[in-house]
């Protein structure tokens, strides 16, 4: 049996919208498979009791159908999902490393990333790469679409990290409904100007300028009006020393990053107590920028 530890991620990180994504030390999924005549699928873990063991419904058998690489698989959820935390993601990409070492298809990492992608169209309605990008190369990833596919660049960023998990649930789906179809063009000319910046400042391992360049007036003031607290919870998190703060993918996560290891004690204390203000249980993850999926062998 091969067993895969893929991380959970974070899209979009404000200014990056279906481009950029980071890979997290924590939490993750855990995928095993073995050759089957067909693909069958368990589910165990957190959310578990949400996610379809059919493998025309789960990612990881759209993975299994696009690799052609029938095999008994067991995801064991770390990542909630409908968390903004690439929780379906996190499964393409872990069966897709695993699969396609169960199959020898030889694939690359980079070659795999349209393949998990095959999964999120069948949760999402599209085939966007933001999450299972970051999940299979770790670090810090921008996604192009072009005419012939999708490019990835990959930086190998260490940042330190603070992500706070309110116990609601919001929908990709449902999150992508709120995007605007259209922007104004100051609006445009910002975001353009801070994604600029956090690519950069991911290059450079540099805290300020990523929370600097998190901000956009586009998409997440939209999808930040879905959950509820979301403002005070910014606001104490920088307040506690956050260079910058945003949704995390498609919410309800709240990302936030920090200067050192040392301050994430008190950013995530400064979110679970504003979401507790307001009424709503929460849990934080203290973190970093972190690898990609790691295969094992059992
Ligand atoms: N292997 C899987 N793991 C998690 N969710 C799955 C899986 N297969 C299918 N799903 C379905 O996908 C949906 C969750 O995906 P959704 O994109 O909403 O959230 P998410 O994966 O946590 O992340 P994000 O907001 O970061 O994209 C749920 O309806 C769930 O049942
Ligand atoms: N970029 C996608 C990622 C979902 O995690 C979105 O924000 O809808």
């Amino acid at each position: 049996m091969l067993t895969v530890r893929a991380p959970a991620t974070s899209a979009n990180l404000g200014s990056g919208f279906d481009v950029f994504g980071i890979a997290l030390g924590a939490p993750a999924d855990i995928v095993r498979v073995e050759r089957a005549p067909e693909t069958t699928i368990t589910v165990t873990g957190t959310g578990s009791e949400f996610i379809p063991e059919d493998p025309e419904k789960n990612t990881v058998g759209a993975v299994a159908d696009a690799l052609d690489a029938p095999a008994r698989i067991e995801i064991d959820k770390g990542i909630r999902p409908s968390s903004g935390l690439g929780s379906s993601a996190a499964s393409a990409a872990g069966a897709a490393v695993a699969l396609n070492e169960l199959y020898d298809r030889g694939y690359s990492r980079d070659e795999l990333v349209p393949i998990a992608a095959e999964g999120e169209a069948l949760v999402s309605g599209e085939a966007h790469a933001d999450n299972v990008a970051p999940s299979l190369l770790g670090g810090f990833t921008i996604v192009s679409n072009t005419d012939t596919g999708s490019n990835v660049t990959q930086v190998d960023a260490s940042l330190p990290l603070v992500v706070c998990l309110p116990e609601t649930t919001v929908s990709t789906r449902d999150a992508r409904d709120v995007v605007p179809d259209q922007a104004p063009l100051s609006d445009i000319v910002d975001t353009v100007s801070c994604a600029a910046t956090l690519a950069v400042g991911m290059a450079r391992n540099d805290p300020e300028l990523v929370g600097q360049g998190m901000t956009d007036e586009i998409v997440t003031p939209e999808r930040s009006a879905l959950i509820d607290g979301y403002e005070a919870v910014r606001e104490a998190a920088l307040d506690a020393g956050a260079t910058g703060v945003t949704v995390s993918g498609a919410g309800p996560g709240v990302l936030a990053v920090c200067r050192h290891d040392d301050q994430r004690g008190q950013v995530a204390s400064a979110m679970l107590d504003a979401f507790e203000a307001a009424g709503i249980e929460s849990r934080a993850y203290q973190t970093r920028v972190g690898a990609g999926a790691q295969l094992y062998r059992e």
